[in-house]
């Protein structure tokens, strides 16, 4: 079967390659069709080049990243990326934002303005439509990104610690959002997070990275019930599977300081 997203032996170093920075080695991942997978790991193990290998934005100095078997070999319309800060157009409303990508690919005013209020009332954000980003605090701005992104249709979702930058109450609603979204839309999420309990509520399978040089030091499946939400990190089974998380980063960790 071929895997709809994969990374075969990638290692990248950034700088030439006596001096560089090894910031992944030896990297081997597939992510099906339809699934969340969180790249999970400390500062510096190289989930955001992963993450940016998988957008385009960078190329692997060894190995091959494909996207529905085909060679990754710039940036693709059929993924959407993320990030951690909104970067929305200052200038257009939230209406004009989400309805930019049905715009670049030469949807009708009629057609753009009717996937714009889907996507803005999916993100909860009916009756904004016509608001500055200025105007709206970091959580709604960033529910407009999200919007952006999914009004865009792309096949892939690529996060990039798209929720850091907001409030823990803020964070807790708009992943029981995000899950909510990806159970409805179906559409393939690799997620970027250092936080093991952001991991335990979004993901379906948890890639643990280890740094110096980043690679992949462990593969959770997490069938922890869904919907996810708050009362999730009440059960029992999430407790065990945060321990199980844990003791594959305290490992990596142990390991990484035997060895300086
Ligand atoms: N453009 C670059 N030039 C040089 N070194 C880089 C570059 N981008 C990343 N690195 C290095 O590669 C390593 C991995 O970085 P990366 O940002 O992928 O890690 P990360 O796991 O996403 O970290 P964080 O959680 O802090 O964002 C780090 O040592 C970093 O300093």
């Amino acid at each position: 079967m071929t895997s709809f997203l994969s990374a075969r032996g990638v290692s990248k170093t950034f700088g030439n390659s006596a001096s560089g920075v090894l910031a992944l080695s030896n990297v081997s991942l597939d992510v099906r069709e339809g699934e969340f997978v969180c790249l999970l790991g400390a500062s510096g193990c190289g989930k955001s080049t992963l993450l940016n290998m998988f957008a385009g934005f960078i190329p692997p100095s060894v190995g091959e990243l494909r996207l529905r078997g085909e060679p990754i070999s710039g940036i693709d319309p059929r993924c959407g990326m993320v990030f951690q800060s909104y970067a929305l157009f200052p200038w257009k409303t939230v209406r004009e934002n989400v309805a930019f990508g049905p715009k670049m690919r030469g949807a009708g005013r009629r057609e753009r303005r009717d996937i714009a209020e889907r996507f803005i009332e999916m993100v909860g954000l009916s009756g904004f439509g016509d608001h500055y980003p200025t105007e709206l605090s970091g959580g709604m701005q960033q529910r407009v990104t999200l919007a952006r992104c999914l009004a865009a249709d792309p096949e892939v979702l690529l996060m990039d610690e798209p929720f850091a930058a907001l409030d823990a109450m803020t964070r807790e609603i708009l992943q029981e959002e995000l899950g909510r979204i990806h159970m409805r839309s179906g559409k393939t999420v690799v997620f970027v997070t250092h936080n093991i309990d952001e991991a335990l509520i979004m993901a379906d399978r948890i890639v643990v990275m280890s740094p110096r040089p980043g690679r992949i030091s462990a593969f959770i499946g997490n069938e922890l019930p869904k919907p996810r939400n708050i009362d999730t990190q009440l059960l029992p089974s999430y407790a065990r599977m945060k321990r199980e998380v844990w003791s594959h980063i305290a490992g990596d960790m142990a390991a990484m300081r035997d060895n300086n």
